[in-house]
């Protein structure tokens, strides 16, 4: 017999820094998941819009005021005595200096510290989410080295990703990655079936992405440091990413696409639907552009991804 436990609806803020840094505390030892790092956040009372309880909790909790909030992720999680619904927002704009008016710990940490602390169980997907770039470019097929290098030189890469489609069995790969180290660019390989994923030892590979017929033929998480990722075109695809224990997944057709013109577009309604709980980071993708970033945001995707919007051809693209 299985029994219900209680469930609530939690809203918690990703309070971002003017110097790049995230704003924590610690939850007391007496409550749930005492003891390890939050996102300053609480309960949402009854009709309560989420601005709202956010603003009220980062009051009560760290005194500050006038907090503006967007949407970043939503994630639904059931813990053995309780199910939260989380709606991770981004503040990046307030009032007064965040202090633990509740005697709790609070501290200022670097993005690539995060992933260190401990945090609930129900935050590993958002961790991994605040490390991501908000775009990811999709280097155009049948490009030559030279030309992939030089949109390489042309990335932003403090905010756009480089998945490469076509080069994981290229020669010239190890001076790709290499250049990409050099950048700082972020990179996604397809992996070509999941027993290649699980052989691949490459230096500076981020992480490894899944098209969906190796994701619908993959029996585990793929053995690989980094992060994985995979396509989904389907609910289906989304839930069996998420089962796996895989990281991230690019939705897509979001929006008809120059490509595949005959193929209906989800609309970001029912990509919404289907992205909105599920523990995985989600870029939108086909027919979007850079633009629709907050769009993607509402809707529960944390970035948008494509090829000719985002590709920089001969000039940096403007993000
Ligand atoms: N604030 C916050 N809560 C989280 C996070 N992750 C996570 O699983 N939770 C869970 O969501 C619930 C949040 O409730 P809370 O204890 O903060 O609620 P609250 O501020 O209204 O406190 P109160 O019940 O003492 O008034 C807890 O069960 C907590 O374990 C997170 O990052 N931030
Ligand atoms: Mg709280």
């Amino acid at each position: 017999m299985t029994v219900a436990t209680p469930a609530i609806t939690v809203v918690a803020a990703i309070i971002r820094g003017n110097d790049g840094r995230i704003c924590l505390s610690r939850r007391p030892d007496h409550k749930h998941q005492g003891g390890r790092w939050e996102f300053p956040g609480g309960k949402v009372e009854p009709g309560e819009p989420l601005s709202a309880a956010l603003a009220r909790e980062l009051e009560e909790e760290l005194g500050m005021q006038a907090a503006i909030s967007s949407p970043f992720m939503t994630i639904a999680h059931q813990y053995q005595d309780l199910h939260v619904t989380l709606h991770f927002r981004d503040v990046t704009a307030w009032q007064g200096e965040p202090s633990g008016c509740e005697g709790q710990q609070v501290n200022w940490f670097e993005i690539p510290e995060l992933p260190a602390l401990e945090f609930p169980a129900a935050n590993r997907p958002v961790v991994t989410a605040i490390t991501l770039p908000d775009y990811l470019a999709i280097a155009p097929d049948n490009l030559d080295l030279e030309a992939l290098k030089a949109g390489i030189g042309r990335l932003d890469a403090a905010r756009i990703g480089l998945y490469l489609r076509q080069w994981s069995e290229h020669a010239a790969l190890p001076e790709i990655l290499a250049l990409c180290r050099e950048k700082g660019v972020k990179v996604w390989l397809r992996a070509s079936s999941a027993a290649w994923a699980e052989q691949l030892s490459l230096q500076g590979v981020f992480a490894l992405h899944m098209p969906g017929s190796v994701l619908m033929d993959c029996q585990g998480r793929p053995d690989f440091a980094g992060l994985v990722s995979a396509a989904c075109h389907s609910r289906e695809a989304l839930e069996k990413a998420a089962d796996l224990g895989l990281d991230m997944a690019l939705v897509s057709p979001v929006e008809v696409t120059a490509s595949h013109p005959d193929r209906p577009p989800l609309g970001w309604q029912q990509a919404g639907e289907w992205i909105t709980g599920l523990p995985l980071a989600c870029y939108g993708l086909g027919g979007v552009s850079p633009a629709d970033l907050e769009t993607a945001r509402q809707y529960g995707a944390i970035g948008v991804a494509g090829i000719r919007a985002f590709w920089p051809g001969s000039a940096p693209v403007p993000v």
